[in-house]
């Protein structure tokens, strides 16, 4: 703590009406302009307390930035009559919100509030306790927070004002400061410059070029016309030659104008400091040319309490209308939010509920065909997607084998093998071995399909399943996790139940040849119609034609069937029988398919999958209670959310109600 002289309440800023007070007079500060004006900064500042910015609503702010030692803080000390930490490096490295009070009290109250700490202090203390707090917060090196340290000054004389002050920017990093210092710095000023809200009081030293300023760059960035931006020009004292000039260029565009101003230096009390001012600003033969209606700490803080009423005034509206538009959004999610379970009994209801749920969509859409729900995703839309599915099934088996009817080794399959069936026997018998063993080729040929088919439908069942289960168990995780086992575990065994099945229905096919079907014989008939012709034009037409029109095969290539004139007869009967047969078997291996779809899928919604659940959620004791106990523990991120809506609408209640309590002060005042 460096020695100071004990500074007089008279040398705190003493604030009237709008107009410039000359400093030689200082009027009692409770005029009638500050009376209308401090409910309506208490408000803002309860708010601010509130931290109702967290919910996204801005408050009119006057945010103190510029580089480093521009003298920030010796404007903010001057304009509170108090001595703040200053120096030649960092000082300020948490964010300063600062609000002068005036009281008529002539004892001064000094408080500084972070975190939940609330320390009462005084003026020859407050220096130091800053530094103490600055260092509890940010740590005892040269690094920077965010974290707002707030000071409360009650003072006799001293303006109502509330701002914040930021660290100085800085280029390059002093020893003990991380690298990226000046990022951090950055973010955390266009943080508070950024909303509309703020008032930029941007501090530039008159000793340099206002054009290279890096706050100039940054308040510009956000405010490129100047018009929430006010300058305070410090250090006129030491760079008097131009500074006018300077002021009155406005080169970098301050729309809220300058005011320039000579800072108590070193040891001075604020009357010494503010008798120089007044000497300096009166006599200097340069800076006296500068108008006396922007030249002084008086003035500067005149300027500031009437933009702070202004921007308030503007703003409070809209804030109210925020704050109450908020409120209701975060009602209206609070109560659109599952109910927390505080029971079992709550929890089995719920429980039994989601079962009943799941069922009744998952008849709707896999067995009924009803999809309102899921207007738009047409993956839902299962009965229609499962046709689908059957359909492709069927087309690819009627298509496998169908190149080698016609191709040119028409009728070799059935020889070869007439051949090797040759027996001691009437030739006209065609040997069903002979039959049966053809007809096992072509099954062994096709029956991965079904397979294949049974795998594609299940895992399409399962994600449709596992959709509809976690969706409407969203809003308990414990039962969505153990209902997307038991979904998984159910739909594994659905599975391997179903291609059990169809191996047993290919086996049943290649072992035996049946069928009740007429068409299969009226089929034989109509393609055995052609057998004589057909062996007729192989074997005894004098132009030996190479190819021949068969009934039901279009053109085939025969040249190669003459070397086997005794076959022939009974080669072409075998082939047409295989080829009636074939459909049947085919459309049985389809009809079957699809049966056994249509009963499994009714037996899943109807009774596998809810004891699939129920013994999932009952059977398993997971040390912590059953599965329902486990029901009533919330998801984290519900219950985060839960937590954060509750506080939010504390906050944005307590709001309000500061708020409408002010508007009906305003209303008042209207009156
Ligand atoms: N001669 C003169 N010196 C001043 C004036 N204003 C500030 N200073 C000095 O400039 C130095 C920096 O002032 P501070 O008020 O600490 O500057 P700051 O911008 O708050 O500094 P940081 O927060 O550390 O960036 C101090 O030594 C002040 O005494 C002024 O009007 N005239």
């Amino acid at each position: 703590m460096r020695g100071r002289k004990t500074q007089t309440d008279s040398a705190a800023l003493v604030l009237q009406a709008e107009q410039p007070t000359p400093l030689s007079v200082i009027p009692p500060i409770v005029s009638s302009y500050n009376d209308k004006i401090r409910p309506l900064l208490d408000a803002v500042d309860r708010l601010r307390d509130l931290k109702v910015t967290e919910e996204g609503i801005q408050l009119p702010t006057i945010v103190v930035v510029g580089d480093q030692s521009s003298g920030k803080s010796s404007v903010l000390e001057s304009l509170a009559g108090i001595s703040l930490p200053r120096g030649q490096g960092i000082c300020t490295r948490v964010p300063l919100i600062m609000k002068l009070q005036h009281h008529s009290n002539p004892e001064p109250e000094l408080s500084l509030k972070y975190g939940d700490r609330v320390e009462q202090t005084d003026e020859s203390n407050i220096s130091e306790d800053i530094v103490n707090a600055t260092n509890y917060i940010a740590g005892g090196g040269k690094g920077i927070s965010n974290t707002p340290l707030t000071l409360l000054v009650k003072k006799n004389g001293v303006p109502d004002l509330t701002m914040v002050d930021l660290p100085g920017i800085t280029r390059v990093p002093v020893h003990g400061q991380p690298e990226n210092i000046y990022d951090q710095i950055k973010d955390m000023i266009m943080e508070y410059i950024v909303p509309n809200e703020s008032i930029i009081l941007n501090v530039l030293s008159a000793t340099v070029d206002f054009t290279t300023c890096e706050s100039i760059r940054m308040s510009q960035s956000v405010d490129r016309h100047g018009e929430r931006t006010l300058a305070v020009v410090t250090k006129a004292d030491k760079a008097p030659e131009g500074l006018l000039e300077k002021v009155t260029a406005d080169d970098v565009n301050i729309g809220l104008g300058y005011v320039c101003v000579r800072n108590r230096i070193g040891d001075e009390t604020y009357e010494e400091a503010r008798d120089i001012s007044d000497q300096l600003f009166q006599t200097h033969p340069l800076l006296s040319k500068i108008d006396k209606s922007i030249v002084g700490i008086p003035v500067l803080a005149q300027k500031l309490v009437q933009i702070q009423a202004t921007s308030i005034g503007r703003n409070l509206p809209e804030i109210v209308k925020k704050i109450n538009d908020k409120l209701s959004s975060c009602l209206f999610e609070l109560n659109s939010m599952p109910k927390s379970l505080s029971s079992v009994a709550e929890a089995m209801t719920a429980f039994m509920q989601i079962i009943g749920f799941c069922k009744e969509s998952l008849k709707k859409i896999l067995v009924r065909g009803e999809f309102e729900k899921y207007k738009n995703e047409k993956r839902m839309h299962c009965t229609a997607r499962l046709v689908e599915m059957l359909d492709e099934y069927s087309n690819e088996l009627h298509k496998c084998g169908q190149s080698e009817l016609n191709g040119e080794n028409f009728l070799m399959e059935e020889i070869m093998i007439l051949e090797e069936a040759k027996g001691i026997k009437l030739p006209n018998f065609v040997p069903r071995d002979a039959f049966l063993f053809i007809l096992r080729g072509k099954v062994d040929k096709i029956k991965y399909m079904p397979v294949e088919f049974l795998e594609r439908v299940w895992t399409y069942i399962e994600e449709v399943v596992i959709c509809v289960l976690l969706r409407q168990s969203e809003n308990y995780y414990q039962l969505q996790m153990s209902a997307r086992r038991a979904g998984h575990n159910l739909m594994a065994k659905k599975k391997e139940r179903s291609i059990k099945w169809m191996g047993e229905i290919v086996e049943m096919e290649q072992l035996t040849d049946y069928t009740c079907n007429p068409e299969y014989v009226s089929e034989w008939n109509r393609l055995l119609s052609g057998q004589e012709a057909f062996v007729k034009a192989v074997l005894y037409d004098v132009e030996k034609p190479s190819k021949i029109v068969v009934q039901g095969m279009g053109e085939v290539e025969v040249g190669h069937l003459r070397q086997y004139p005794n076959v022939l007869f009974q080669a072409f009967d075998l082939k047409m029988r295989m080829i009636a047969y074939w459909k049947i078997v085919l459309r049985r291996l389809v009809d079957c398919m699809a049966l056994h779809l249509q009963l499994s899928v009714a037996n899943l919604v109807n009774i596998e999958m809810e004891e699939e659940i129920i013994s999932e959620v009952m059977g398993h004791s997971y040390g912590c209670g059953s599965g329902i106990e486990r029901m009533l523990e919330e998801c984290p991120s519900v219950a985060v959310k839960r937590e954060r809506l509750v506080k939010s609408i504390k906050k944005l209640k307590d709001s309000k109600d500061v708020v409408s309590k002010i508007m009906d002060g305003i209303v008042t005042y209207a009156d």
